[in-house]
């Protein structure tokens, strides 16, 4: 089980400051949509420099010409591609056609889809490395969390690695592990907290005992 520091609300500088932090506790970092759209992908380029050893996320979200866009992301360095699971088939097939021929990888991120077992077994298909459920900021300010979906995919999924996201914070983290998942995406449960470090040390050791 992996860990991965989503970054959503920092600029370049920031961002830096903030992995350094916490770079012993994180297998991933994922330089996340409002970061992308502000800083564009040398936010991605800046990072993977500065800690080579961590993999990196370009978390795009991409939803058509999956092959450039799969490309761009990874000339600038990125280890893992987001595509969006309400994207066409075709569009899906072009990311994962892309990242095998650049050595990356793809993670299909769930939000939004209605049929999360039915459309899983269909990516899962496709060969996409990751299915990732997850409830976005606008859903998770109603209350909402993807425990259910991801007992549903972790059901269904045979070959890509299952990965939850969506608010998951240190009291939350040990319902998350019980499920088993491959990565566990944690935004601001890291970056909202007083001690970062102290926080994504425990989070490991959570994940570490399994
Ligand atoms: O992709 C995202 C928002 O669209 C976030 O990166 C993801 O939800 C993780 O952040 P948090 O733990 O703060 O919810």
């Amino acid at each position: 089980m992996e860990l991965q520091l989503a970054l959503d609300l920092v600029d370049i500088p920031g961002a830096k400051k903030l992995v350094k932090e916490v770079e012993a506790y994180v297998d991933i970092v994922e330089i996340g949509t409002p970061v992308v759209i502000n800083e564009g992908l040398r936010a991605v380029k800046e990072i993977k420099e500065a800690f080579p050893n961590l993999k990196v996320l370009a978390d795009l979200k991409v939803m058509d010409a999956a092959g450039y866009e799969v490309m761009k992301a990874s000339e600038a360095g990125a280890d893992i591609v987001t595509i969006l699971g309400v994207a066409e088939d075709m569009t899906i097939k072009g990311a994962v056609e892309e990242a095998k021929k650049q050595n990356k990888k793809i993670l299909v991120d769930m939000i939004g889809v209605k049929d999360i077992a039915g459309r899983a077994k269909e990516l899962d298909a496709f060969g996409v490395d990751y299915i990732c459920v997850h409830t976005g900021y606008d859903l998770q300010a109603v209350g909402k969390n993807s425990f259910e979906d991801l007992n549903t995919i972790k059901s269904v999924v045979k070959n890509a690695k299952v990965a939850v996201a969506g608010g998951i914070k240190l009291e939350t983290l040990p319902e998350v592990i019980k499920a088993k998942p491959d990565l566990v995406i944690v935004g601001g449960g890291i970056t909202g907290a007083e001690d970062k470090q102290a926080v994504a040390a425990e989070m490991q050791k959570l994940i570490k005992q399994g």
